[in-house]
């Protein structure tokens, strides 16, 4: 590797760009040599720190762009950072290395493959990738992957990786249950298996690189040299394995920032570990720590409602938070049926405000606990004609074709791999049946080879004799493209080849339904990427194209340009900022998450990730949520989310405008411990008008038609018939009539004059 030398230039004196910085940013971003820990609240400029700290350390020639390491949680937020520096200092901005862990470590891997007895041209497993190996392994080994879930077992297998627990070790440490001796087993033989189809799973992009660095010092030391500045955002996210990288590559200068939010820890699940943050000045004796205390974000009422919620976790670090910016609009809670009703009234929000204020579509986020609430939304902007994006959910490279696709692909870099290879060696269908296939698997366990090794010499092959000459052809195929996309052909045409040669397209022409011309329409789409991909790199490579694929995040599809409404779940909103948010099934059970098979829930977490959710709005904030929903095919009855009971009274507001602490007030004395999760309770707390507790039987109305509140859409509460909402209304004056679907009872008609009926916001 070439070192560098810094151009010989003195530093300039304060750069202009310093001028954009509060006095505690300004200290941050010059305070450039030694461990620097920022711990600031949302909003406070942390990432902005990072990208102007960079920008003056390039200004003052303290290290050269590519001697600078910049981790990020997405690739989104690299590329956005990488633009900003552009912006600030220029073109040198270019050769930073930054990204997210994963993309910056699988770069090392590529450089330094063959000291780890890989090749350079390793593929990139994911989730569903390395369920298949572990599937295959439980079968092997006679268990019923029904009973034994591959879901489980990877999960159990990636949480060991990201504590940097081997697989000899995990024997000792964990076999407690017949769970974990299975594990213990099927790890073992995954990561052979991995190992022998040249592939990694997304965890091994972490832990290689310490294994790497810890057998070859020498390696080490020649990237602790590189990276003179290390710099990582959203530092509380952290795991255990990327703390450990990232304190070997700083050994050395010991010049690395982190900024992060303990009160925005949302990932432990995964692995995320607090304790990074909270040890950084034991880890680092001489640590230089700074504030941030004024948000840029939100307005007062957000950041009011943002705190009163936070503080009711436990545990917090002690920060302060201000901003100079107006009150602001009080956050208006939305109380609906059900989620169809949720998305129809947040669609119509949507427009008002649009029509009202201003907005565009892109000054809007719908954010949500889990992906599947996502689809009622894209209905209702559908109807109402309101563009949207929808981020994360099944990716563009999760179908089915595309995989089948990139698996072609990956085996003209990569043929010994095996979950590939296996994926498509039948696909489209070419007379290889089942019983070659495990035949040719039990000899490639036999020999201890990768099946590509032993079916080059298939003729020799104890196989079924027709299929010897299909996987003859199939041999040949791969081969035949492989050596032509070596001898230079483009990648555009290697894949066109391949989609003739496989029959691959053929199949799909064949097949001549809508769905197969979606499949269609669908590998275009990939051919598009890839030209695209192709011709925006100096010297664009397969390999590096599939790599850079399958590191994609949900976040990362996010375009804030695009003229539509985001939709998206809290974890993905993370970093990003919008005028108006929409906080949508705020319910028990649902936000925050309840406890369900495998999965214990944390609330202290599930209330940092609604503040996560607060913290993104700039402007307006709007929570909403259902009395039912439809689960399991079944209609259920849902209660509030305690954390509607739990923000400050004084910054909430009905639709109507009416606040919700008058209500509160009102029934303080009645509520008393859990009893507010109560469904009915809840029902009479919030939302009817004091007058229900002693209804008349008859309630008079003086009201002119069309002037009183009863008019379709309305929500109304029948003293016996419960709550329900108006859905027709016909005749005039002392005839009218009304017909109210009610919730628990269906629909019916009564007169208007006599019914009692309340109405209710
Ligand atoms: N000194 C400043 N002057 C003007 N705007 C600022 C300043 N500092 C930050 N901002 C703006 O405030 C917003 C929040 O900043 P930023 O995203 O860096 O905060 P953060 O602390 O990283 O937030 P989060 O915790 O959500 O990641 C951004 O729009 C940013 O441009
Ligand atoms: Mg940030």
């Amino acid at each position: 590797m070439k070192t560098f030398s810094l151009p010989s230039e003195e530093p300039k004196g304060r750069p202009d760009f310093l001028s954009g910085l509060n006095k505690q940013q300004k200290q941050a971003v010059t305070h450039t040599d030694g461990p620097l820990l920022i711990v600031a609240g949302a909003g406070s400029g942390k990432t902005r720190v990072l990208t102007y700290r960079i920008a003056y350390l390039l200004q003052q020639y303290k290290a050269a762009p590519e001697q600078i390491l910049a981790l990020t949680f997405t690739n989104k937020a690299a590329r956005e950072m990488k633009e900003r520096i552009q912006n600030l200092i220029g073109d040198k901005a270019k050769k930073l290395w930054m990204g997210t862990f994963h993309s910056i470590f699988s770069k090392i891997l590529r450089f330094e493959a063959d000291k780890i007895g890989y090749g350079a041209d390793f593929t990139i497993y994911d989730t569903n990738d390395s369920q298949t190996v572990i599937k295959q392994i439980l079968q092997e080994l006679n268990f019923d992957p029904k009973e034994i879930k591959p879901k489980t077992i990877h999960n159990k297998i990636s949480d060991s990786k990201n504590q940097l627990i081997e697989a000899d070790t995990y024997q000792d440490r964990f076999v407690s249950s017949t769970l974990d001796d299975i594990t213990a087993r099927v790890y073992k033989i995954y990561n052979k298996r991995l190992k022998q189809s040249n592939a990694m799973d997304f965890d091994d992009l972490l832990v290689k690189p310490i294994q790497l660095f810890e057998q070859h010092p020498d390696i080490l030391e020649k990237y602790q040299d590189r990276f003179k500045y290390i710099l990582i955002d959203e530092y509380q996210d952290t795991n255990h394995a990327q703390y450990k990288v990232t304190k070997l590559l700083a050994a050395k200068y010991e010049n690395i920032c982190v900024v992060g939010d303990d009160a925005q820890s949302i990932y432990s699940f995964r692995g995320a570990d607090i304790s990074n943050i909270l040890n950084f000045k034991e880890d680092y004796e001489d640590a230089t720590q700074v504030p941030l205390e004024q948000n840029y974000r939100s307005t007062k009422a957000i950041l009011q409602c943002a705190d009163s919620i936070i503080k009711q976790n436990t545990k917090q670090l002690d920060k302060t938070l201000w901003t100079d910016q107006d009150y602001g609009e009080r956050i208006t809670v939305l109380e609906n049926f059900d989620e169809r009703d949720e998305a129809n009234r947040v669609a119509s929000h949507i427009q008002n405000l649009k029509m009202k204020h201003g907005y565009k579509n892109n000054n809007f986020a719908i954010l949500y606990r889990t992906n599947y609430q996502s689809r009622v939304f894209e209905e209702a902007l559908r109807r109402k004609d309101l563009a949207y994006q929808l981020v994360g959910g099944l990716s563009f490279y999760q179908r089915k074709e595309i995989k089948d696709v990139l698996a072609y692909l990956t085996l003209l870099v990569n043929p010994h791999d095996e979950t590939n290879l296996l994926r498509i060696i039948n696909e489209p269908s070419r007379g290889i049946g089942n019983k070659s296939i495990q035949d040719l698997i039990k000899q490639a366990r036999e020999e201890s080879s990768s099946i590509w090794n032993i079916i080059q010499n298939i003729e020799e092959l104890d196989v079924y004799k027709p299929a010897k000459a299909r996987v003859r052809e199939f041999v040949d195929m791969i081969n035949r493209l492989r050596s032509n996309l070596e001898g230079g052909e483009s990648i555009s045409d290697t894949v066109k080849a391949m989609l003739e040669q496989s029959g691959y397209m053929r199949a799909l022409v064949e097949e001549n339904s809508h769905e197969s011309m979606m499949r269609r329409d669908n590998i275009i789409e990939l051919q598009n990427a890839i030209s695209y991909y192709e011709k925006g790199k100096e010297k664009p490579s397969l390999s590096a194209f599939l790599q850079e694929i399958s590191l994609i995040t949900d976040t990362d599809k996010f375009d804030e340009d695009k003229p539509a409404i985001t939709l998206m779940t809290v974890h993905a909103s993370k970093g990003l900022e919008f005028p108006c948010v929409f906080i949508v099934g705020l319910e028990e059970n649902l936000f925050p998450m309840g406890a369900r098979d495998n999965f214990d829930v944390d609330i202290e977490e599930e209330r940092r990730l609604f503040y996560v959710a607060i913290t993104r709005a700039e402007e307006r904030l709007y929570f909403s949520h259902c009395r039912s929903r439809f689960k399991f095919g079944e209609e259920m009855r849902q209660s509030r989310s305690r954390f509607l009971d739990e923000v400050d009274a004084g910054v909430v507001q009905t639709e109507t405008g009416a606040t919700i602490s008058q209500k509160k007030d009102r029934f303080e004395n009645k509520s008393s411990g859990d009893s507010g999760r109560d469904m009915d309770y809840d029902w009479k707390q919030a939302h009817t008008k004091k007058t229900y507790k002693s209804p008349s039987a008859t309630i008079h109305y003086d009201y002119e038609d069309g002037e009183d509140p009863f008019q379709v859409g309305t929500k109304v509460m029948h003293s016996k018939f419960g709550p329900g909402k108006i859905i027709s209304r016909s005749g005039l004056g002392t005839d009218a009539k009304v017909v109210v679907f009610f919730k628990n009872r269906g629909q019916k008609k009564l007169m208007l004059r006599a019914a009692p009926l309340q109405v209710i916001d």
